[in-house]
């Protein structure tokens, strides 16, 4: 058992010491592109600045014969796209490594952390299960930053796509300070679950609550009744927001694969904003607006929380304001609003603009 004494201490002699605390930097749209598709990595210079996060992707969904090439190709842009990640990056850097169990993964952290760890934030580790996997990470992440004599220490971010992930997502998120976040992975998750469903995230027609019949008759229970679709990923996703939040860590819906379907796409983001969440994956050009936007508190929810927050005086006691009680806990929920708002309107300006005019109209309107 490691010593609580010893839970930040660096895992190896030269390696920078582990963060006390994650940075809170905007990461709405985790938007994923395949080094090793020169149309789509084209595409990444012109990107930076307008997402919150670029992954080169290692893992699924690249070609088992370019791995190689995927690797090596983000190692060039990591050297060579300017604002793209490291510390005060306009965009920050991830890549998705290969499970732990595959033939590529000691490859890409080595290669990846020697060659561009100083321009890397977050590594993405796929179907983790457990504690074990991340402490194997941790110490070789530790070895690999001591032989490249980094400054700055990488984060983890882990997928859970797995049902003993799940059972053990607790002890994961708690363990190594590294530990950035985690993210759904509806695809292997249902798979692993043995679910019977054939798409990338989102919801299923059939899993659905219906009207009761009118009566216990053949006519009442054959007569049309209203059915409403439920969401398949909302225990999933309760689970891991409590677990996240537990240890100090972000929370995200992992892909949307219906890249057409925008409304439902908007609509799965908003579950998981209003559930807790703080971003989710990007895989096409289109969903990164969607991301953003959703993921980003409304202007009039900030100017409501601000009212709130200024009605509520020394934070303590009860008020009534437009006919609702609000109290030190419904404060404080204003407050997760409006700390999240200033600290997105940092990083991006248009976004400060539409908080300041929402708050503009409300003040005059007072
Ligand atoms: C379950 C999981 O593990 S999810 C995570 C793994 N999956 C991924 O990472 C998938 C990433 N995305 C993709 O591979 C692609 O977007 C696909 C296959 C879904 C769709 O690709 P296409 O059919 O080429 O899409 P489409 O024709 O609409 O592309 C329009 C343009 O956007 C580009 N584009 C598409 N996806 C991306 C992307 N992720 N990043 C940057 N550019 C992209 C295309 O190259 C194309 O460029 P062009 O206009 O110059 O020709
Ligand atoms: C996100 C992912 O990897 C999955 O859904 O399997
Ligand atoms: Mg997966």
């Amino acid at each position: 058992m490691r010593p609580a004494r010893d839970f930040f201490a660096p895992l190896a002699v030269g390696a920078p010491p582990p963060l006390r605390e994650i940075p809170a930097r905007p990461s709405r749209a985790i938007h994923f592109f395949d080094p090793s598709n020169e149309k789509m990595a084209g595409k990444v210079p012109g990107m930076v600045g307008t997402v919150d996060v670029l992954l080169g992707n290692l893992e699924d969904a690249v070609k088992a014969a370019n791995k190689e090439a995927a690797r090596e190709g983000l190692v060039r842009i990591a050297r060579d796209t300017a604002g793209l990640g490291g510390e005060g990056a306009a965009t920050q850097l991830w890549t998705r490594v290969n499970a732990l169990d595959s033939p590529w993964v000691l490859d890409d952290l080595t290669r990846l952390v020697t060659a561009a760890g100083d321009r890397l934030d977050v590594i993405m580790v796929p179907k983790v299960q457990g504690a074990e996997d991340i402490h194997y990470v941790d110490r070789l992440l530790a070895q690999l930053e001591a032989k490249a004599g980094l400054e700055r220490p990488l984060m983890v971010h882990a997928i859970l796509e797995t049902a003993r992930g799940m059972a053990n997502v607790e002890e994961i998120c708690g363990a190594s300070p590294r530990m950035q976040g985690l993210s759904l992975g509806p695809a292997d998750l249902a798979a692993d679950r043995r679910m019977k469903t054939t798409r990338v995230g989102g919801g299923h027609p059939g899993y659905l609550v219906r009207q009761d019949p009118a009566d216990g008759s053949a006519e009442a229970i054959a007569a049309p009744r209203t059915s409403y679709q439920q969401d398949l990923w909302h225990y999933t996703i309760a689970r891991m927001v409590d677990a996240c939040a537990m240890h100090g860590i972000s929370a995200y819906y992992g892909p949307f694969g219906d890249i057409a379907d925008t409304v439902a796409c908007e609509d799965q983001f908003r579950n998981a904003f209003l559930l807790g969440c703080v971003g989710a994956w990007s895989l096409h050009p289109k969903q990164v607006e969607i991301a953003h936007r959703v993921f980003s508190p409304s202007p009039e929810d900030v100017a409501h929380a601000r009212r709130v927050v200024a009605a509520m005086g020394d934070g303590t006691g009860a008020v009534m304001l437009d006919g609702k009680m609000e109290d030190d806990a419904s404060l404080k929920q204003c407050l997760v609003m409006v700390e999240l708002s200033e600290q997105l309107a940092a990083a991006d300006p248009a976004l400060a603009e539409r908080y300041a005019a929402a708050q503009a109209e409300q003040e005059a309107s007072a």
